[in-house]
């Protein structure tokens, strides 16, 4: 049987360390890395994080809309670095943060979590807002291949309070999805395969995490503006179950590898004393 997406994250988190390295390929550090804004450009800065981190770091977060910014060849690019970041032993979490309805996100389930697919990866960002239950059809699938979602909670940029922390018969709307993916989560060993977003930028979540039961991918450090010493004060007893996870605060250290990695591995030594 497949282990599921919780056991595999926490034996890689294990194994590892807690870090999570955004790969967002942003115009603006292609030209940092010397690299020119085309498909070409976006390979080698891909494939450069690849070869930097994926022997390492735990998970391996491509932002999928810097590659599909190339059309069909960043896509391309997309399909190697999952493949080549899972045959170096990191897991791929796919940001594409989908929300449909029930149908059409039973296509999105097919393209990021059944085996087989040239995108598959071995979780994905999901938005909820659309309903909890329009997810279904991901967390089933995901369930079936052993892979998993990160449903979006309590986002890191300003603007998702409004809506993340309306209250709706006495709990936020982010404490709703709290509580459904809690309830997904019941029961598995040694951790659930529905995780949330919670950005470590918030300040102060207001949300009872402590059923959840599943892993809390935590954004917003470095160029965000949060730090290490912020997680303990943001997530409080949450804090073992939290994967933080940085981008640009990791990519500017480019173009070398080394220099790459062994910024990667600061940050990973940094954030496993915070969340320890
Ligand atoms: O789901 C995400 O990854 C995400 C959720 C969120 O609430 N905030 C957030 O910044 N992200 C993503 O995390 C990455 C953060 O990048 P840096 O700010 O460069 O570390 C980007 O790819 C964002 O799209």
């Amino acid at each position: 049987m497949t282990a599921s997406f919780g056991a595999r994250l926490s034996a890689a988190v294990g194994a590892r360390g807690p870090l999570c390295v955004g790969i967002d390929p942003h115009p603006g550090l292609l030209d940092q890395w010397g690299l020119p804004r085309d498909a070409s450009g976006l390979e080698r800065f891909a494939l450069t994080c690849v070869e930097a981190l994926a022997g390492d770091v735990s998970v391996l977060k491509p932002q999928s809309a810097f590659f599909e910014a190339y059309g069909s060849k960043g896509v391309a690019v997309l399909e190697r670095v999952i493949a080549d970041a899972r045959s170096a032993g990191a897991l791929v979490l796919l940001d594409v943060k989908r929300g449909d309805i029930g149908s059409t996100m039973a296509a999105y389930a097919q393209a990021y979590l059944s085996d087989g697919s040239p995108l598959a990866a071995d979780a994905v960002t999901v938005s909820p807002y659309l309903g909890f239950g329009s997810l279904d059809p991901a967390l089933a699938e995901a369930e079936r291949t052993g892979r998993g979602v990160f449903v979006l909670a309590l986002t890191s940029n300003p603007e998702g309070a409004t809506v993340q922390r309306a209250a709706v018969d006495g709990r936020s709307v982010a404490q709703t999805v709290v509580d459904q993916a809690a309830s997904r989560n019941a029961g598995a060993a040694p951790l659930g395969s529905v995780g949330l977003v919670v950005g470590a930028t918030v300040s102060r979540t207001d949300l009872d995490l402590s059923g959840l039961n599943g892993p809390i991918l935590a954004p917003g450090l470095g160029a965000q503006g949060a730090g290490p010493a912020d997680l303990a004060r943001v997530f409080g007893p949450a804090l073992p179950h939290v994967l933080p996870t940085s981008s640009r605060d990791v990519l500017r250290h480019g173009p070398d590898p080394a220099a790459l990695r062994t910024a990667a591995l600061r940050v990973r030594d940094d954030l496993a004393a915070a969340v320890s």
